[in-house]
C-alpha cells in the first residue's frame, strides 16, 4: 500500500509551531497529574450496581445514543464496550467492517462531561478531551462534520484545514471546547503536536486508535508511526484507550493488547460471519478472458459494484473498456487528484448502478448500504485485505455477491510488490553510511538534525514507505533518534501587494527581503541559510512570510520537506556497530517479506481447499460463534462442494539470453537483487533515475521465479566482480 492511499500530508511543523508559540508555552490551567490520582471514572466503578439493574454508566451510554446520535439501540458488543471504558478501563474493539465502531469512542467522549457532572468532580472545561488517530484524512473530516451536525463539539487537526481552522481548533482545545479531536498517526512526530496536547484542560480522557491492526507486525499492514501511539499513551498519561480494527487474527489482538497494556476482559469482538454474503471464487488459466467474465458477472448482478484491481493502470483500463460496454463505471486510484477522487465518490455514494473499478485506495471508510457486488479481478495480499473488502457489501442486510477471479499470473503481480519492497544489502549499507556521515557523527545526544527522507530515498534506491519503516526502527529498536517533525526548505513567492511587503519595516520583512533572489517568475528564499546568517528565528521568517501569505499580498509556495530528528544518542561510529544494524534491519525485512509471502499463499490456500469460506474466514480470525460451526450455504464450496482449482502453471527458468541481454544493457554489478528486479519489472527509484524501463530489458522475464532470478544475477555479479 503506497503512502496516498492513506492520504498522508506532509505540513511545516515549524510553520504550526510558530503559530501556534503561545499555545504550547502557555500556562497548564489544569493539574492534570492530580486528576490522574483521582480518576472520577474509576471511582465510579465501585458505585456499580451489579447483576441485572443497568450500571449508571450502561444508563448513561444508552441516554447519550439516544438524545445525542439519535439511535435507539446498541448493536452486538457496543454497549459492553462502551460500558467498560466509561468504567475507566482500556479496551480493543475487533467489529467487522461497518459493525459500527465509531461510536465505541463517540458516545464515551460525549459522556465524560456527563459524567463529570453528574460526580461533581470536574470544574466546566477541565472534562479533557478524546483523541482519535487515524490513518484516514478525508474519513475524519467526514466524521467531524457530521458530529458538528449532531452539536458535539469536534475538530481535525491535519493539513486538509485551512492555518485559521487549525489555529482556531488549537483555541477550543486549550480551553477546553473540544469534546474529540482527529488526528493522523504521523502528527506524533511532531513535537510541537505533543507540546499542544500537554496542554489540555483535563487531559486526554480517551484515546482512540483507528485500524489498530496496524500497529503489529503480524497485522497485513504493518505501520511504523503506529508502534510511537503507546509511547506517546504513556507519555501523555491518556487516561484509557480503545482499539479498533475489523481485522485481527487472534495473535494481532494480542499483540494491540500488549503494546498498550490491556488486559484479556478488555477484548470486545464480534463475529466476522455475514450471512448475507454470498462468497463465490473461480480460477481459470492465465489466457482466460475475463473481462468477458466480468461483464457476463456484472449484468447478472447489477447494482452499485466495487471492481478491485492491483494497478492503477488497470484501474483506467478497465473502467473504460466497461463504460464503452455502456456501464456506468468509472476508476478510482491514489494517483488520481483529491478534487477527481471526491467527485468519483460522491457519484458512486448516491448512485444505484455505478460500478468502481478500484485500487484498495478505495472504500476504507466508505459507508454505502447497498452495495450489492464486490469482483476482485486482481488477487487481494492477504485473508486479511480479503474480508475487509468483500465487508464493504450489503450492509443493508440484503443479498450481496462477491466475486473472486484467480489466475495464476496474479501472484507475479502480487509477488512484485512483496519483493519490491525489501532493500538490497547493498542499499541498506548506503543508507547507514548517509545516515552516520562525518557531520551527523559529531552530533551529541539532544542535538537535532535534518535530511529529506524523500531524496534519501531515490539515493539509496529505497522505497518511501519501506525507508519510513526502517527509520521507525532506528527510533523504536536501536533507540538512536526521535522524529521530531518536519518543515520545509524552499519558499518561493510573488508580490501582489507591493505596497504591504515593501513597506514592512520589521527586522523579518528586511531581511527577507535582502536575501530573496529573484528569477523569472518566482521569488526565491531560503530561510535556513537566511536564519543562521542573520541570527533571527526561523519560526519568525516563517510567521512573517505566511503572514503576508494570509494577507494575500504574496503568492506563496512551499517545497522540499525536510524531516527533523532528535538524537537520543550519538550516531553510531565503529564499522562493527554500523554493521550489526545492517545486519539486524535486513534479517527483519527479510522476515516480513516471507511473511508477506505466506500472507498472500494463505488466502489462496483458503480459497482453494475443500471447506466452507465464511467457516474458513473465520477460523482464521479465530472466530468461535456457533453461526460458523456449519457449512454456510452459500459460498463456492458449499453451492457446489467442488474444490476451486488453480490450473498449474509453474514459472519458467531463467533464459540465459534473456539473462546477458540485461547484463549487456545494465552494468551495475555491485547489487543482484537490483538486476532481479529489473528482469521481474519491480520500479524502484534507482530504476527510475537510471532510466531503465526504457531500455527494452525491464520486465524481460516477468513469467520466472524471483528467488530463481536473485541467484542468477547473483552468479553473474560474483563472476564479473572476480574478474575485475
Ligand atoms: N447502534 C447502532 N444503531 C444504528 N446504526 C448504527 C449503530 N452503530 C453504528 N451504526 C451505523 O452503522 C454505520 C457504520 O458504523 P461505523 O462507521 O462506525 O462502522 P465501522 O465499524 O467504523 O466501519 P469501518 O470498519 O468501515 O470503518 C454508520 O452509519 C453508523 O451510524
Amino acid at each position: 500500500m503506497s503512502d496516498t492511499d492513506f492520504d498522508l500530508p506532509s505540513e511545516d511543523e515549524e510553520a504550526l509551531a510558530a503559530a501556534t508559540a503561545d499555545v504550547v508555552t502557555g500556562k497548564r490551567s489544569f493539574e492534570r497529574d492530580n486528576d490522574h490520582t483521582t480518576n472520577p471514572s474509576k471511582r465510579s466503578k465501585i458505585g456499580e450496581t451489579p447483576n441485572t439493574t443497568p450500571s449508571p454508566n450502561r444508563i448513561l451510554a444508552n441516554k447519550i445514543l439516544k438524545e445525542r446520535f439519535g439511535l435507539n439501540g446498541f448493536r452486538l458488543e457496543q454497549e459492553a464496550a462502551i460500558t467498560h471504558l466509561l468504567n475507566g478501563d482500556s479496551a480493543v474493539v475487533v467489529f467487522p467492517t461497518g459493525g459500527g465502531k465509531s461510536l465505541c469512542y463517540q458516545v464515551p467522549a460525549v459522556a465524560f462531561r456527563y459524567q463529570d457532572q453528574e460526580l461533581g468532580r470536574r470544574s466546566s472545561g477541565q472534562s479533557g478531551v478524546t483523541l482519535v488517530i487515524s490513518p484516514l484524512i478525508a474519513l475524519m473530516k467526514d466524521q467531524v462534520d457530521a458530529l458538528l451536525r449532531r452539536g458535539i463539539n469536534a475538530a481535525v487537526l491535519n493539513s486538509s484545514v485551512t492555518r485559521d481552522q487549525y489555529l482556531a481548533a488549537q483555541d477550543d482545545l486549550r480551553n477546553g471546547r473540544l469534546d474529540l479531536i482527529y488526528c493522523a498517526p504521523e502528527r506524533l512526530n511532531s513535537e510541537g503536536f505533543i507540546a499542544s496536547l500537554k496542554d489540555i484542560p483535563g487531559g486526554i480522557r480517551l484515546l482512540a486508535v483507528d485500524e489498530a491492526h496496524c500497529i503489529s507486525e503480524w497485522g497485513h499492514s504493518f505501520r511504523p508511526d503506529y508502534l510511537k501511539i503507546a509511547r506517546f499513551a504513556k507519555e501523555a498519561k491518556v487516561e484509557r484507550i480503545v482499539c479498533l480494527t475489523a481485522t485481527a487474527t487472534l495473535k494481532v489482538a494480542e499483540d494491540i493488547r500488549n503494546a498498550f497494556s490491556i488486559p484479556k476482559n478488555g477484548l470486545f469482538r464480534t463475529t466476522m460471519y455475514r450471512p448475507n454474503l454470498r462468497l463465490l471464487a473461480e480460477a481459470n488459466s492465465n489466457d482466460t478472458d475475463y473481462k468477458a467474465k466480468l461483464v457476463a458477472h456484472v449484468r447478472k448482478y447489477p447494482g452499485p459494484t466495487i471492481v478491485y484491481v492491483t494497478l492503477q493502470k488497470g484501474a483506467e483500463i478497465l473502467a473504460a473498456d466497461l463504460k464503452s460496454r455502456g456501464f456506468h463505471a468509472k476508476p478510482y486510484h491514489a494517483g488520481m487528484t483529491p478534487q477527481v477522487r471526491t467527485k468519483t465518490q460522491d457519484e458512486f455514494l448516491a448512485s444505484r448502478d455505478m460500478i468502481v473499478v478500484a485500487t484498495i485506495a478505495f472504500g476504507m471508510g466508505i459507508d454505502k448500504p447497498d452495495i450489492r457486488s464486490i469482483v476482485h479481478f486482481d488477487i487481494p495480499d492477504s485473508i486479511e485485505s480479503y474480508s475487509q473488502q468483500i465487508g464493504r457489501a450489503g450492509r443493508d442486510g440484503k443479498p450481496s455477491v462477491c466475486m473472486f477471479y484467480l489466475a495464476t499470473k496474479d501472484f507475479y503481480l502480487r509477488n512484485i510488490f512483496t519483493y519490491g519492497d525489501r532493500p538490497s544489502l547493498c542499499s541498506l549499507r548506503l543508507l547507514l553510511k548517509d545516515l552516520c556521515s562525518p557531520d551527523r557523527a559529531r552530533l551529541q545526544a539532544g542535538d537535532t538534525f535534518t535530511l529529506s527522507l524523500y531524496t534519501q530515498s531515490r539515493e539509496v534506491d529505497i522505497k518511501p514507505t519501506v525507508l519510513g519503516i526502517i527509520y521507525a526502527q532506528m527510533e523504536l529498536h536501536f533507540g538512536l533518534f526521535r522524529a521530531a517533525g518536519a518543515m520545509y526548505n524552499k519558499y518561493k513567492y510573488i508580490i501582489k501587494d507591493p505596497n504591504i511587503v515593501l513597506n514592512d519595516a520589521s527586522p523579518a520583512a528586511s531581511s527577507i527581503l535582502k536575501a530573496s533572489v529573484k528569477s523569472s517568475k518566482w521569488t526565491h528564499i531560503a530561510l535556513d541559510e537566511l536564519a543562521n546568517s542573520s541570527g533571527i528565528a526561523r519560526s519568525d521568517l516563517v510567521r512573517k512570510v505566511d503572514e503576508w501569505n494570509e494577507r494575500d499580498a504574496i503568492q506563496l509556495e512551499k517545497e522540499g520537506v525536510q524531516n527533523i530528528f532528535r538524537l537520543e544518542r550519538p550516531l553510531p561510529s565503529s564499522p562493527q556497530e554500523v554493521e550489526d544494524i545492517i545486519r539486524q534491519v535486513d534479517e527483519s525485512m527479510e522476515a516480513t517479506e516471507h511473511q508477506n509471502l505466506a500472507r498472500t499463499r494463505a488466502l489462496l490456500n483458503l480459497i482453494t481447499d475443500s471447506k466452507c469460506f465464511a467457516s474458513a474466514i473465520g477460523a482464521y480470525f479465530g472466530d468461535s460463534s456457533d453461526s460458523l460451526s456449519e457449512e454456510c450455504g452459500h459460498c463456492s464450496w458449499c453451492e457446489t462442494h467442488k474444490k476451486v482449482v488453480l490450473p498449474d502453471e509453474p514459472p519458467q527458468p531463467p533464459d540465459p539470453t534473456k539473462v546477458k541481454r540485461i547484463l549487456d544493457k545494465i552494468t551495475v554489478r555491485d547489487d543482484p537483487r537490483f538486476l532481479a528486479k529489473i528482469a521481474f519489472g519491480i520500479k524502484s527509484p534507482r530504476i527510475t533515475a537510471l532510466k531503465v524501463v526504457q531500455t527494452g530489458v525491464f520486465e524481460s522475464m516477468n513469467v520466472c521465479d524471483f528467488v530463481e532470478l536473485l541467484k542468477v544475477f547473483t552468479v553473474a555479479c560474483d563472476t564479473d566482480n572476480a574478474k575485475a
